[in-house]
């Protein structure tokens, strides 16, 4: 018996996993997109620098990218629940002297515990939904677990509209209500680790529940097939382009060389997450019921570089490349994370999920850091639209990159060391 056997009681404790896993995310997506919607109250009231600002976001990414890895590591040595109880608690923490800082100190000091915590939340929970779901159920679980995802960043984007009497009171009080859904976020882990205890005592009534050793880690890095090393590329370039384009630089962009308001300019770029929560949950049942992961990835990638293509060369509406790139940025998340697990042995699963991580940080970071140098460079402004070309280039050459990673991929899952991503889940020889 397996830990995602089982029949109706099994099936449905795994849907109320479903649930508490997307409300820990939904919480935390929201506290780590809450800065942003600040930012001006923390420019004017605090008198704070763009630098003091940017780098409340910079130390959530930069410990990832050597402790991502650790967390990982964690996981296949201690187990999901433990690490998920300790990284939500961190998060709720940060999130809490996050809100305290008045001083500028203590809200770094928030932001840093936030980071310890928040990748390796993310990787646990990942972990969990492929400890439960089967091979059949798994894409559209992880696909919805990420539309909630978005759902959280999605109300942390437009919290000044929905939530604007917080706003009134100066930049603590909304970040109070980030601290709250951390809170809400731990809560959530502490319900999946009750239910976790009774359905494990059933799986192994010994209470020999099996871990990985660092041994099975160090030997499970080095016999990682190609095939995770083309995904785990994908990933980190479509993280590279995506993120940096979207939390940081587009709305600048949509103003200073589209000529959009700053409420129009918000709306174009909030469409991307909007599109990604109704149609990701669809991309995962897609990959589920038909398969055909790799080219689903190839063709989600496709779209990135296309997006920016049309941006870069054409006067077309913004509108149609941010339709592209909601598309792209649903398809991919639906359908790398589910097919990176099924690459990879699950006793170094965390390990495999959090090189993935850590490098996809190492890109982020290194991606906003070239694109602010790229823009400043050539003078990109309201002044000089035409200064925002060299950036268009720069995401679209990473973006086609990770679609080159996407058709390698492809080709090599056609060929006799494919392992099944391009068939419908049942069918496929996932780990179970
Ligand atoms: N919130 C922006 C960065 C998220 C990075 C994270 N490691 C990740 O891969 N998330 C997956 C996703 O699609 O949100």
């Amino acid at each position: 018996m397996t830990a995602s056997s089982g029949g109706t009681a099994a099936a449905a404790r795994r849907w109320w996993m479903l649930m508490l896993f997307s409300l820990a995310i939904a919480g935390n997506y929201y506290a780590y997109d809450s800065i942003a919607p600040v930012a001006d109250l923390l420019r004017r009231w605090a008198c704070w620098s763009q630098d003091r600002i940017g780098l409340l976001n910079a130390v959530v990414s930069l410990p990832n990218i050597v402790v991502a890895l650790a967390g990982g590591l964690l996981i296949d040595r201690q187990g999901v629940t433990r690490v998920l109880l300790g990284t939500a608690a961190l998060c709720f923490i940060g999130g809490v002297l996050t809100a305290m800082g008045s001083a500028y100190p203590v809200m770094v000091a928030g932001r840093l515990f936030f980071g310890l915590g928040q990748e390796t939340l993310l990787i646990a929970l990942l972990g969990g939904l492929a400890r439960w779901f089967p091979a059949d159920q798994m894409a559209f679980a992880m696909a919805s677990f990420f539309s909630l995802a978005r759902v959280g960043s999605s109300l942390a984007d437009l919290s000044p509209v929905w939530a604007h009497g917080l706003y009134a009171w100066g930049w603590q009080a909304p970040l109070w209500l980030a601290a709250a859904l951390t809170g809400v976020s731990l809560l959530a882990v502490c319900a999946y680790a009750w239910l976790d205890r009774r359905a494990m005592a059933v799986a192994y009534p010994g209470g020999n529940v099996p871990h990985g050793t660092v041994r099975d880690a160090w030997v499970g890095l080095k016999e990682f097939d190609l095939s995770f090393w083309y995904i785990l590329a994908l990933n980190v370039l479509f993280a590279s382009a995506v993120f940096p384009f979207r939390s940081t630089f587009a709305i600048a962009y949509f103003q200073d060389a589209r000529g959009l308001t700053l409420a129009d300019a918000g709306r174009i770029n909030s469409l991307v997450f909007l599109a990604a929560i109704f149609v990701t949950p669809l991309c995962g049942m897609v990959a589920d019921r038909f398969g055909h992961r790799t080219l689903l990835m190839a063709f989600g990638a496709g779209l990135m570089p296309l997006a920016f293509l049309i941006l870069g060369i054409t006067g077309w509406s913004p509108w149609i490349s941010a339709v592209l790139m909601g598309v792209s940025f649903s398809i991919v998340p639906a359908v790398i994370w589910p097919s990176t697990v099924r690459l990879v042995d699950r006793r170094v699963l965390g390990t495999a999920l959090g090189l993935v991580n850590v490098l996809q940080n190492a890109g982020l970071t290194l991606a906003n850091l070239l694109i602010g140098r790229i823009n400043t460079a050539w003078g990109a402004g309201p002044d000089n639209p035409s200064g925002y070309d060299g950036m268009l280039a720069f995401l679209g050459l990473v973006s086609f990159l990770g679609f080159l990673s996407a058709a390698l991929l492809w080709q090599r899952e056609r060929g006799p060391n494919g392992h099944g991503l391009a068939l419908p889940g049942a069918a496929s020889h996932g780990q179970e």
